[in-house]
């Protein structure tokens, strides 16, 4: 069964965020529960024999640590869901293991996110494929659809929906204040991976990019759909503390790990 690991669950700055010493980067810096890096997941077939695709969504300036803290050498294929810094800072270490490899690693993003890349980092495609989600795609054996989703002060994002088998997710990392026709791909799905960058966020709204978890709640309870991952979550937010959240939600932890798909009891006869 396919499952999805969470690389990072950290907000654009991290935790411990730089000179920082409030009592959640203090926590992680000392013992570590709260420790997160920028978000990021890999899916793969879980049975560790490679003979199905491997693909990570996002690859922010920790990827090279992230993918040591997994034991991993490489991933050959990249979904990216926007050009900001913290979704895209690892590109170049990226590009640099497919050299030393010596093969062209493949990046899936909408048409425009990859120009954007493209314009920031020019020598990638000595390395790199680009490959352009916007009409679909498949990978891995999902279904994959892309669409752009408001991401608030910070402009916009793009989110993922993958479907497989009768079993749909999606990722969505940067997103605040979503119309109808952004949350329209999110109704029915099995599992939602959404980013909360605070418990309750107080700064003026216009000033805002991300979704607090008061509000992500507010959307839940209107989309109604399997269980929710929590992610890309600032300092705010302690791993520590009981908030209280509606049932079906969980704030995701580095290393954790869910499955994909609906697992199939086998009858005896
Ligand atoms: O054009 C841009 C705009 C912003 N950034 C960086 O992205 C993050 C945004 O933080 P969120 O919490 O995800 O809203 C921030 O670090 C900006 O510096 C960028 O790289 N490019």
């Amino acid at each position: 069964m396919n499952q999805l690991t969470f690389l990072g669950t950290g907000d654009a700055m991290g935790v411990p965020r730089v000179y920082c010493d409030c009592d959640v980067c203090t926590e992680a810096r000392l013992m570590g529960e709260n420790k997160r890096k920028r978000s990021s997941v890999l899916i793969d077939g879980g049975d560790g024999d490679g003979t199905s695709e491997q693909f990570m969504i996002d690859c922010g300036p920790d990827w090279r640590s992230q993918m040591e803290d997994q034991g991993l050498r490489m991933v050959h294929t990249l979904l990216i869901t926007h050009a900001h810094f913290d979704h895209i800072g690892g590109l170049p270490e990226w590009a640099d293991a497919c050299r030393w490899l010596g093969v062209k690693g493949r990046l899936y993003a909408p048409r425009e996110v990859i120009a954007t890349i493209q314009g920031q980092f020019p020598w990638l495609g000595r390395h790199v494929d680009f490959l352009e989600t916007d009409g679909g795609i498949e990978l891995g054996g999902w279904k994959v659809h892309s669409w752009k989703v408001c991401h608030g002060h910070n402009g916009y994002s793009y989110a993922y929906r993958l479907d497989q088998g009768g079993y749909s997710w999606a990722y969505c990392s940067d997103a605040i204040d979503l119309k109808t026709s952004e949350k329209e791909p999110l109704h029915g799905l099995d599992m939602l991976v959404l980013g909360t960058s605070f418990v309750h966020e107080l700064a003026e709204f216009s000033t805002r990019s991300v979704y607090d978890m008061r509000e992500a709640q507010e959307l839940l309870r209107e989309l109604k759909l399997g269980h929710t991952y929590f992610t890309h979550m600032s300092h705010d937010v302690d791993v520590r503390q009981n908030y209280n959240l509606d049932q079906g939600i969980t704030i995701a932890l580095t290393g954790m790990k869910v499955p994909l798909g609906t697992l199939k009891l086998e009858m005896n006869a």
